[in-house]
């Protein structure tokens, strides 16, 4: 593996994406308190720019103005909001390069990997601005005569909307779509690490037409937790969606009791990765080196391991880590200091436990890892129960089908979940049997805008095809008296 080296940063041909003011009620606005912080870039550490760090008094703002525009964008027709999202994803898709870039320049992923997402992120909108017009309700046949029942769907109401850095667009888009075309107003929190990605689509969204007050962008750093106690607490959110850690979660969740809020919560994920002997080795190591929902935990049944472990290590030492903007990178760096102080405490770990390192375990300069696989690994280490969030690629050996699928649901969490194998039965029963929210068969890839993403157990509730239905109310009418 290559030594990372400095590469030419690319900006966005239209410079006006790269936004560096919150978003309030139709304004690019400062903090009251005038204060920002900084937003580096992961993979040379260099300032990006500066972005309000906004307390709870701006948020409140946010909150006020998504509220004043809640009434009129809630009695809009299906049709306007389907026209003003099918707008806003063109737009998106016009802009996809810059977008990528700067989904680059602050996440660091590499600039295909970011135009994968843009373009992904872009599906959300497009899905849920054709959702926006079959929130369709029911009549159900009354048991009395002269009258009828009635179930009709109405927006919940103003949504905190809370999401991490790793997708810095599509955790976006996947919320803000459903909750638009549901006619909700939204406040949005992006990841600190991560705010440009997010006012970037406020600025394509006011270039739609969305009214002023139906999207607003608040950001902070240093304020995260008042911001968020804020969000949480107020009674004038009625909902609150997010994607992050379940630790975060749980807290949101309790904040949130006081004021009995709807809740969508997609959470962490500790995803097993089953390969079978009687799998086709070929295309579940080709999948393995996929990064989206990570397989945290290897199993490789015990004909195949000496196999497998080793095209797999030949496989990863190809990979080149580097900056995303350099077209020869296949991993770009991790996000902080934080991210690799993981890596290596899951790693040195594993080690003192007696795993072997196959191929990488090797931290570069700034926030640049070595993708890593270990072998030898047993249930007491920690990267077994723990998400590690990082480029390691853990192996497990097991015997039998009963025994790895007790290992796979030996998680507080669940969810994804993948395995490999060609037998018919074999697959039915192992697909049945993992205590997740979403299992790939034969496949490494689960994530789609027309399929049901989400978790079971601590990796959340709440699902994406359903999705307008976690931003809607039922509202059961019985009509008397006919
Ligand atoms: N299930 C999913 O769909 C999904 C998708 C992407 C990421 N994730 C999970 O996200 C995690 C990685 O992202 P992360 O490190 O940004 O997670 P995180 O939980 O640390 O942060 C997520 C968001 O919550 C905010 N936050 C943190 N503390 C807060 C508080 N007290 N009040 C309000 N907001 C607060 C952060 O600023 C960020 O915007 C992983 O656990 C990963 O599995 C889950
Ligand atoms: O980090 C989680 C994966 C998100 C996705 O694939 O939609």
């Amino acid at each position: 593996m290559n030594q990372p080296f400095a590469t030419q940063v690319e900006i966005p041909k239209d410079s006006s994406l790269l936004r560096q003011n919150a978003f309030i009620n139709g304004e690019w606005v400062k903090a009251k308190s005038g204060n920002t912080y900084s937003v580096l870039d992961p993979a040379t550490s260099n300032e990006i720019g500066k972005v309000p760090e906004m307390n709870a008094e701006d948020t409140k703002e946010a909150i006020k103005a998504a509220k004043e525009s809640f009434d009129n964008w809630a009695s809009q027709t299906a049709k306007h909001r389907h026209d003003l999202l099918q707008k806003w994803y063109s737009l998106i898709l016009d802009n996809q390069q810059d977008l990528a870039i700067i989904l680059t320049l602050e996440n660091g992923k590499p600039l295909n990997e970011a135009l994968g997402e843009v373009k992904y992120g872009a599906t959300f909108i497009e899905w849920f601005a054709e959702e926006a017009r079959r929130t369709y309700g029911d009549v159900i046949p009354s048991p009395m005569k002269n009258s009828k029942f009635i179930v009709q769907k109405q927006p919940v109401g103003v949504v905190g909307i809370i999401t991490p850095w790793n997708f810095p667009n599509a955790m976006i888009t996947r919320k803000l779509g459903a909750a638009l075309a549901a006619g909700c107003t939204v406040v949005v929190k992006p990841s600190d690490c991560t705010p440009f990605s997010a006012l970037a689509l406020a600025e394509l969204a006011i270039r739609a037409g969305f009214p002023k007050g139906v999207i607003n962008v608040v950001t902070t750093e240093q304020c995260t937790k008042e911001v968020g106690l804020e969000l949480t607490t107020n009674p004038d959110v009625k909902k609150i969606s997010f994607t992050g850690s379940t630790m975060v979660g749980k807290l949101l969740m309790q904040q949130s009791s006081s004021t009995l809020k709807k809740l969508s919560m997609e959470l962490g994920g500790n995803a097993p990765f089953i390969v079978f002997d009687d799998a086709n080795v070929e295309a579940a190591f080709r999948a393995s080196g996929q990064t989206c929902i990570c397989p945290n935990r290897v199993y490789v049944q015990s004909a195949i391991y000496a196999e497998f472990a080793s095209r797999l290590a030949d496989r990863v030492s190809g990979f080149k880590v580097g900056n995303g903007f350099d077209p020869q990178t296949t991993h770009g760096p991790l996000i902080n200091e934080k991210a690799i102080d993981k890596v290596t405490r899951h790693i040195e770990d594993a080690i003192a436990k007696g795993a072997e390192i196959l191929v990488g375990g090797v931290r570069r300069s700034g926030n640049f890892f070595d993708p890593t696989v270990l072998t030898g690994m047993s249930t007491d280490m920690i990267i077994t129960s723990e998400e590690t969030f990082g480029p390691v690629a853990p192996l497990y050996k097991f015997d039998r089908d009963e025994e790895v699928i007790k290992l796979a649901n030996n998680s507080n969490v669940g969810l994804a979940g993948y395995f490999y194998s060609r037998d018919v039965g074999r697959c039915w029963q192992v697909a049945d049997a993992l205590e997740v929210g979403m299992v790939g068969v034969n496949a490494g890839m689960v994530s789609n805008c027309e399929a049901p993403f989400g978790g079971v157990k601590e990796s959340g509730f709440g699902r994406s095809k359903y999705g307008i239905d976690e931003f809607l109310n039922l509202k059961y009418i019985h009509f008397g008296s006919l």
